[in-house]
């Protein structure tokens, strides 16, 4: 017999109400502190709460997101939101719709397709350090200068030659998107869509201006007919099915709005973290600078160089474990179910959480210090699959995640060539919207190196 998951005490009327809504990544973290890796949470007033569930352990994560994912579906309110806002592409599709989709897109991410991404990628961060060399008094804010980086990246393999007309568009309207999807989705009751509040028509005009600039590209590129270009939606235009079927235009719309979505805001944020980590530990930022200078000897970085930068790509997979970008991930059970001992029933909203499980006192030693040797490939090896799961698991797990890969070491080699880091602000304050994001300012003092060839860009 499962026993009952410890219920998580709140306030008398609201129960965990206020607590999962003015902390919920400090709520998450107490939970399993003080009730261990499967809690139960109740939320709501009387007559509306919710029961909800958090698991914490890296077996229990691996059940819900791996070997008994079709009992875990995306259906709750927020995956029902981004639907609604973007339409049903990759990130929210489910069943027979959601595995023609995967099978006709996963073409479009093997490792030869994506690295030859790594140039643009380059490109970009280079004109991102060049914009440094004028920054007033020398200091940036990492924040917004990830921010802008990943969203010219992401634009850029997307849109190709067409960048310029969509940036603009995208960096105006997708914050909108993303702020009512997180506001209608966290909501107990929602006013329709059809009423004409403010709110209301900010998201309809953006949908609106979102969906008119996808729609023209697209359109453009199928009349052209055959096209080599190489950006991504040419080759969604291109993609077929086992039976010869293509992606209509709404779906290959939906595709560049959730790669649009799920690849921003996302990689910003590892990238924004890797540099504020680096530039707070000079140890680990002279050791990556050594070894990005031993292997490059000041070429521009490649694909072909990622398996070269091991020391690199321990220090980002270090950043996405303290600050992982996707801080939750929900799910709704189907059927009863039994998770490290207790009972979920079927029909209840299931978390897991990369936040709690990747600061989990029995699988990292000493959580909450940077420390990227913990990635060292035998200390790697003997921990739980699911103990660092960043880019999810499962058959759910991110289609993007070999390119923010890349793009996360080709921009950090990129900036350490440039540039030495010294961190301004030592606390960086975190925000949870529908990604985890810092909320304040990581500034940190640049000094241009002497060999930095950035300035010829
Ligand atoms: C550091 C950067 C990134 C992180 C941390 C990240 C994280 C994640 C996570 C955790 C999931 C699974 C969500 C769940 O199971 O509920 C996911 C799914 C997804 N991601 Fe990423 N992602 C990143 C970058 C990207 C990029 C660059 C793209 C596309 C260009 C992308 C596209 C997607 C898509 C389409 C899905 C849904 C896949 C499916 O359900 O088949 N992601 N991502």
């Amino acid at each position: 017999m499962s026993k009952q998951a410890p219920l998580v005490a709140g306030h008398p009327l609201l129960g965990s109400l206020p607590d999962l809504r003015d902390d919920t990544l400090g709520a998450y973290l107490r939970a399993r502190r003080d009730h261990g890796d499967v809690v139960r949470f109740e939320a709501g007033p009387p007559g509306l709460r919710a029961s909800l569930y958090a698991v914490f352990s890296a077996d229990g994560v691996q059940q819900i997101l791996g070997t008994e994912a079709s009992n875990f579906r995306k259906e709750n309110d927020v995956y029902t939101e981004i639907r609604e806002s973007i339409g049903n592409g990759l990130l929210t599709s489910q069943d027979e719709e959601y595995i023609r989709q995967r099978r006709m897109i996963q073409p479009l991410f093997t490792r030869r397709r994506v690295d030859a991404y790594a140039g643009a990628v380059h490109d970009e961060a280079t004109a991102t350090a060049h914009r440094w060399t004028t920054a007033s008094g020398n200091v940036v804010d990492v924040v917004p200068e990830m921010a802008e980086f990943a969203l010219r990246s992401v634009t850029r393999i997307l849109f190709g030659s067409d960048i310029e007309s969509a940036v603009d568009v995208v960096r105006r309207n997708f914050p909108v998107i993303g702020e009512s999807v997180l506001r209608r989705g966290v909501a107990p009751l929602r006013i329709p869509r059809t009423w004409p509040t403010p709110a209301n028509r900010r998201t309809a005009t953006a949908q609106r201006e979102l969906y008119a600039i996808c729609d023209r590209i697209i359109a453009e590129r199928t009349a052209a007919g055959h096209d080599d270009s190489g950006d991504m939606i040419s080759l969604l235009i291109g993609a077929r099915d086992e039976d010869g079927s293509a992606l209509d235009a709404d779906s290959v719309r939906d595709q560049v709005l959730v790669f649009l979505l799920a690849g921003h805001e996302t990689t910003a944020t590892a990238l924004a973290f890797g540099l504020h980590l680096l530039a707070r530990h000079p140890d680990a930022q002279h050791a990556a600078r050594a070894e990005v200078d031993a292997v490059l000897d000041g070429r521009p970085a490649s694909a072909a160089d990622l398996e070269r930068l091991p020391y690199l790509t321990r220090v980002f997979k270090e950043a996405m474990r303290l600050y992982p970008s996707v801080a939750i991930m929900g799910r709704r059970s189907v059927a009863d179910s039994e998770v490290c001992g207790f009972h979920i029933p079927g029909g209840s909203d299931v978390y897991v959480s990369p936040w709690v499980t990747q600061r989990h006192p029995d699988y990292w030693e000493n959580p909450d210090a940077f420390d990227p040797d913990r990635f060292a490939p035998d200390l790697e090896a003997a921990r739980p699959r699911y103990a660092w799961f960043p880019f999810g698991g499962g058959p759910r797990s991110c289609i993007g995640q070999y390119f923010a890969m890349l793009e996360g070491i080709i921009g950090l080699a990129t900036f350490l060539q440039s540039y030495e880091f010294a961190a301004v602000d030592a606390e960086v304050p975190l925000e949870l919207g529908m990604t985890m994001r810092a909320a304040g300012p990581a500034r940190v003092r640049l000094t241009r190196r002497p060999s930095s060839g950035e300035a010829a860009a």
